[in-house]
């Protein structure tokens, strides 16, 4: 077998190009889905609030996995009813349940984000006020 044909363990060219492929998706679901943009701002908001209550960086880094579950959701479920898009052009019952299964994974991340959101901001905000 010839040694020098074998892809490197690292390719940096495939590397730099699956994230800006990656980027693309990204920019296209900022673009198309309202969810997303709103997603995005509120994340930037709970950091900005997270800094100025001096929440403790283990909360913070819980709040980043919950935040980035819920916009990496999003990102799949984009991806999802552009699939089922690509497959189905009439109305399928079956289009229906993926589209709206999909959604209900996006709520659900969404729900257990502000959830986590809530029990680390409320007792630091009800200590400023009370
Ligand atoms: N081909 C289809 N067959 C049956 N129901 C569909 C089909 N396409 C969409 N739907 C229904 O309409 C709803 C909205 O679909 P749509 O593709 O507009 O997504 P959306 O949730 O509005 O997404 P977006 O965030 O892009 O606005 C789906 O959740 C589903 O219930």
């Amino acid at each position: 077998m010839d040694l020098k044909s074998k892809s490197p363990f690292v390719s940096w060219t495939r590397l730099k190009k699956s994230f800006y492929y990656a980027s693309k998706g990204i920019y296209h679901t900022w673009r198309s889905e309202q969810n997303f943009r709103i997603h995005i701002v509120v994340a930037f908001f709970v950091f900005i609030a997270a800094q100025i209550l001096q929440v403790p960086i283990v909360e913070q880094a819980i709040l980043a996995v919950v935040i980035g579950a819920v916009i990496g959701m999003e990102l799949i479920n984009t991806a999802l009813e552009h699939m089922v898009d690509l497959v189905v052009q009439t109305y399928d019952e079956r289009a229906k349940i993926i589209k709206d299964a999909a959604a209900g994974a996006v709520f659900v991340f969404a729900l257990t984000a502000v959830l986590v959101g809530s029990m680390i901001f409320i007792p630091r905000v009800l200590e400023i006020f009370l």
